[in-house]
């Protein structure tokens, strides 16, 4: 049996108002770039809201049963709740959509899973999904796109598509950095960038909001490095920068251009064909394509894709275009990972679907593949291809929710809590 050792969890278990630290189980920790994972490593998780708690109630027996058929007695997963958006204000009180003690919760354990937060349009409070990213550093993205049989999809070859997006998660327009029209604050960036600036291009400069879209060296270069490791690492073909630098220069433009550079510069890359696409020394192709041109070659010709690295607001476009390719966005799943710390953060690729909250209808593919992706990233690789052959077999079966339902003529709908327990059935029979 492993207990927690001395120090570990000790402080945590006098120190925080709300989060209960379990009784067995150590933190997993990052040396030297290596990961250590524990036999039974404390993952820190938030529900989520809307369809979230009915969502999370289904992966986590899913992971548990996984986790059980690998490994017996001699793995698993302590989960340690933590709060944050809805549920976060019932439990700390008003104006606690994301407490310290959550994101020290989060930065201690390294790993965490988390379901959809709500955010509200136009008012009200920013992203607590992209304020944890920020917090966190957490600059990748990392959203697989694959096609599993038998799942109705809207095109003719979705088995065609095989793309793993890494999308740029701290910088650019997400970054918040706006202005209201009408503000002090507006006209005062609407003053500067006239006088001073001479910026004569606002169309309205009295009735415009303004923001903020920042683009670093860095934040490109380390985005394009974990997208170009990751080629290498599973045998890609290509990795594409996709952009928009066409008319962003600057930012866009740059995004394209230092990618290019990290390219040749850090993996030996040559251009091909006169540039500026170019080759890595084992074949792998970086190439460009502008985010437009993009969104319609994925539709036409998705097998000339592979690994995509791209900005952070075209990322959150392409995850759900590519989604609906394979299916739709209940079966998206997604991490967030700085991997220099070895910070990670599991979620879905979709949202808090409001209007199936509690009605335990939605499916939890997306959730439960995050899951799969977090047990490969600790190597517990046993454990996430059992998930892959559960939710295989089911869908194979037939049997599915609303979602996937609508789309097949013979198909057995079933709830989110039954489509795990198919699930954890065809994982115990594998
Ligand atoms: N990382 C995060 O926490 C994210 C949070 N959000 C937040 O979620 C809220 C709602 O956003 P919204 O734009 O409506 O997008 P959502 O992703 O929540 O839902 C849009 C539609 O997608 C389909 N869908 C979503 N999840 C599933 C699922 N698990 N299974 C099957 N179908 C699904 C449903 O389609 P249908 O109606 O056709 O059945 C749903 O109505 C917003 O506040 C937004 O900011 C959004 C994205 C990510
Ligand atoms: O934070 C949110 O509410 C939305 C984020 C989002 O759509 C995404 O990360 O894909
Ligand atoms: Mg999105």
């Amino acid at each position: 049996m492993v207990g927690r050792p001395a120090g570990v969890g000790v402080e945590w278990a006098s120190m925080s108002k709300h989060i209960k630290v379990p009784e067995q189980g150590e933190k997993i920790t990052m040396q030297n770039g290596k990961l250590t994972v524990p036999n039974r490593p404390i993952i820190p998780f938030v529900e989520g809201d809307g369809t979230g708690p009915d969502i999370w109630a289904a992966s986590v027996r899913v992971f548990d049963a996984a986790v059980e058929k690998a490994y017996g007695s001699e793995r698993k997963l302590e989960w340690m709740e933590v709060y944050a958006g809805e549920k976060s204000l019932e439990v700390y009180g008003a104006n606690e959509w994301l407490p310290q003690e959550t994101l020290t919760a989060f930065r201690d354990y390294l790993f965490g899973i988390k379901g959809p937060l709500t955010t509200p349009v136009g008012t009200g409070i920013r992203s607590i999904n992209v304020a944890l990213r920020q917090e966190l550093d957490l600059y990748a993205c990392v959203r697989p796109v694959q096609y599993f049989n038998g799942v109705p999809s809207p095109v003719k070859r979705p088995e065609d598509i095989d793309m793993v997006i890494f999308r740029e998660n701290t910088e650019d327009i997400y970054a918040g950095i706006e202005w209201k029209a009408g503000t002090d604050e507006a006209e005062k960036v609407r003053g500067f960038l006239m006088r001073e600036m001479n910026v004569t291009k606002i169309r309205f400069p009295d009735t415009s909001s303004f923001g903020v879209k920042p683009v670093s060296k860095e934040g490109t270069e380390r985005l394009v490095r974990a997208a170009i490791e990751y080629a290498i690492e599973n045998g890609r073909k290509s990795v594409s920068l996709v952009h928009k630098g066409n008319i962003m220069k600057f930012t866009e433009g740059g995004f394209r251009d230092w990618g290019y550079e990290l390219a040749k510069r850090e993996f030996g890359a040559v251009e091909i064909d006169g540039g500026p696409w170019c080759q890595l020394p084992n074949g792998i192709v970086i190439k460009d394509v502008i985010a437009d041109n993009f969104l319609q070659q994925i539709l036409l010709r998705p097998t000339e894709y592979d690994v995509i690295a791209t900005l952070n607001l075209n990322g959150d476009y392409i995850s759900d275009a590519l989604a609906a390719q394979v299916g739709g966005i209940g079966i998206a799943p997604g991490a967030n990972i700085n991997y220099v710390t070895g910070h990670a953060i599991f979620e879905a690729t979709h949202g808090t679907a409001p209007k199936y909250a509690g009605k335990n209808v939605i499916n939890p593919s997306s959730v439960i593949l995050s899951g799969e992706m977090m047990l490969r990233y600790m190597g517990w690789t046993e454990a996430a291809d059992l998930i892959l052959k559960g939710l295989d077999a089911t869908i194979q079966q037939r049997v599915v929710t609303y979602d996937f339902a609508r789309g097949m003529d013979d198909a057995t709908e079933v709830k989110t809590s039954e489509f795990a327990d198919k699930i954890i059935e065809n994982m115990r029979n594998a």
